[in-house]
């Protein structure tokens, strides 16, 4: 639904002479229906990239594909064209506080020369849908920043997109509205269809929604993959970003051997603690890390310790690798340094 190819985005510097290579060579595919994200750090190119989806950046160079059309072929009135099946969300949300809630939804079919009539029921419809039918007449002013992004979200869907571009639609709220923002949206993508591509800062909103990820540094992709093959990785540095590694001074000082598990749906951690306890009797505490629910299985990064006669340690630990658990032990002069990733 979404092909960038090669995309590359070149700004002249804004405060000194020369240029700032803002996406650089970003190869990337969002299948129809796909909840994606893309996450890096500030100045990493996320934004840059997402207004380059519907060519409110032209690229420097390289191809944008949304939805079988070249946009990147097409001259500026039939982007403008194309730009209508694709919905935007921004992080302070842009309504016009003129209107009323059901002003601002109705804005984008006003535009498309949408009659009165049908241009209130569309409205009146989509705010039901967003939760806010009864507050249509409300202006921003008398809204929360939750109800103000229902707004702009049930804006963005006026048009009926096929895909939703998603701008740190939630950075700007509150946990328990980032909560509702963030279901709402895995709402109207399954129930209307769209394929949706969502930047952020936060992995906590890529745990919650996202199908996929893209992780963004300094213009390019660094790494990428479907969040359930990403999490099972014992290594990268999307999977280093969703799951925390454990405390660094989780396993200083101490006397037995440290392991780090990393734990997916199919290798969990009960696998490890068969064979460390029940089958050579040591002795097993968590000394750090976490497990939770992404994308609907069970995956985490523990650092456990184990103590007791440690002679069959070694052959346990092949036996358990060759049945796909990723586990290993963390040397012993570097524990601190090594269980938090820092020295990779
Ligand atoms: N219009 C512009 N003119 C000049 N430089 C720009 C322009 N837009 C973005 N940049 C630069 O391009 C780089 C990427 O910016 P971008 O806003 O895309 O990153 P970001 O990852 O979204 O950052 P943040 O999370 O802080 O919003 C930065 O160095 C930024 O200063």
């Amino acid at each position: 639904m979404i092909d960038l190819h090669d995309v590359r985005k070149v700004f002249p510097a804004r405060r000194r002479s020369g240029e700032v290579v803002a996406v650089d060579g970003v190869t990337l595919q969002v299948e129809a229906g796909e909840f994606a994200g893309v996450v890096g750090p500030s100045g990493s190119g996320k934004s840059t990239l997402v207004r380059l989806v519907n060519l409110l950046e032209r690229p420097t160079s390289g191809s944008v594909t949304v939805d079988g059309r070249v946009l990147t072929d097409l001259p500026d009135d039939q982007v403008r064209q194309a730009r209508r099946s694709i919905g935007m969300v921004f992080q302070h949300f842009e309504l016009l506080d003129s209107r009323t809630a059901a002003g601002n939804v109705e804005h984008p079919l006003e535009l498309a020369g949408v009659g009165r009539a049908e241009r209130r029921r569309r409205a009146v419809e989509l705010l039901d849908l967003v939760g806010l039918g009864e507050r249509a007449d409300a202006h921003p002013g008398q809204l929360s920043g939750g109800q103000k992004q229902r707004v702009a979200i049930a804006r963005a869907l006026a048009v009926r997109p096929k895909v939703l571009l998603c701008d740190e639609a939630t950075s700007a709220l509150d946990q328990a509205s980032t909560t509702g923002v963030l279901e709402l949206l895995r709402r109207v993508r399954s129930e209307l269809g769209l394929t949706v591509l969502l930047i952020t800062h936060e992995m906590a909103v890529v745990k919650a929604v996202c199908d996929s990820a893209v992780l963004l540094e300094r213009g390019r992709v660094v790494d990428s993959g479907r969040l359930s093959e990403v999490l099972t990785r014992e290594h990268s540095p999307l999977s280093d970003a969703l799951l925390p590694a454990p405390l660094a001074d989780a396993g200083a000082g101490h006397s037995g051997v440290l392991l780090r598990v990393t734990v997916t749906d199919r290798t969990p951690e009960t696998v490890v603690l068969q064979t460390l306890i029940g089958q050579l009797g040591l002795a097993v505490e968590v000394a750090g890390g976490s497990v939770e629910t992404v994308a609907g299985g069970r995956y985490g990064r523990l650092l456990l310790r184990a103590t007791g006669d440690l002679s069959r340690l070694d052959g346990a630990l092949r036996g358990l690798r060759d049945d796909g658990v990723l586990i290993e032990a963390v040397p012993r002069d570097t524990d601190a340094v090594a269980a938090t990733g820092a020295g990779r």
